[in-house]
């Protein structure tokens, strides 16, 4: 299997601090990438490098197998991703024109803009919110739609940084379940940051652990869990103590 992104001895610091230290790490085409580990672990860092927000102070990163300048991914790179977060950035506007705004940038012509706006926000649920303005939503509210503006422009991959933390209970089993049906459709890559155990069983199908800025195991989502190393062990003892 081609890595569809490839890490290559990345580092990244802050100030004198070593924060990333990845010698070598794939992400798979088609696959859902859990990211999970204690606070400060690197995770956020890891999903910026990996999504192009920021440039590692060392090492290279190949996309499809060629190295993606130093520097930054160019645009045409760049808006193959999309990115959810768990405070989402949302523009001082309404939340259709928010939902709306990928693809006008892509050129997308206005009826099918308009068409997949509809579409996109019956899937989240937000229908009635079309012509709030984005300042005035709850948290939750806000999630589906940065979900939906992420979703909207097909993404070849889909970083997700805690994009359900302010969810009800009920809204986050119906959202993921149909967003397992959606990525099992369209075959988007995920990488997925998640405090969440139920989460990750649910969505992911690879899991990383992470501890500080190193990747401590990866692999099969059930295999990590069942039979963690040591590292992971001993991240993962909490949940396992608790029968979560
Ligand atoms: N802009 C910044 N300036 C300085 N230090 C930073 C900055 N961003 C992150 N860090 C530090 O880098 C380390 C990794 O942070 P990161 O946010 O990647 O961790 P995380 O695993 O996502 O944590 P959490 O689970 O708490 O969200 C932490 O020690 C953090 O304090």
């Amino acid at each position: 299997m081609n890595p569809y992104l490839h890490f290559h001895t990345i580092k990244h610091y802050f100030g004198k601090r070593k924060v990333l230290d990845i010698p070598e790490f794939s992400i798979f085409e088609g696959e859902f990438l859990g990211l999970m580990g204690p606070n400060g672990a690197g995770k956020s860092t890891f999903l910026k490098i990996a999504s192009f927000l920021e440039s590692p102070a060392d090492g290279t990163i190949s996309y499809r197998g060629a190295a993606v300048p130093n520097g930054g991914a160019p645009l045409e790179l760049r808006r193959k991703f999309s990115i959810a977060l768990q405070q989402p950035l949302l523009l001082d506007t309404l939340v259709m024109q928010n939902i709306a705004v990928g693809l006008k940038l892509r050129k997308v012509p206005r009826a099918e803009i308009w068409r997949r706006v509809e579409m996109w926000m019956d899937r989240f649920q937000i229908s009635h919110l079309a012509r709030k303005n984005a300042r005035f939503l709850s948290g939750g509210e806000a999630q589906r739609v940065s979900l939906a503006r992420a979703m909207i422009i097909e993404p070849e991959i889909l970083f997700l940084d805690e994009p359900f933390s302010a969810l009800d209970f009920p809204t986050k089993i119906k959202l993921m379940e149909d967003f397992r049906g959606i990525f099992a459709d369209a075959g988007t890559t995920a990488m997925f940051i998640s405090h969440d155990l139920a989460e990750i069983k649910f969505l992911t199908s690879r899991l990383a652990i992470m501890a500080g800025g190193e990747i401590k195991q990866a692999g099969p989502t059930r295999d990590v869990l069942d039979e963690p190393n040591e590292a992971a062990g001993e991240f993962l003892e909490v949940w396992k103590r608790y029968s979560i």
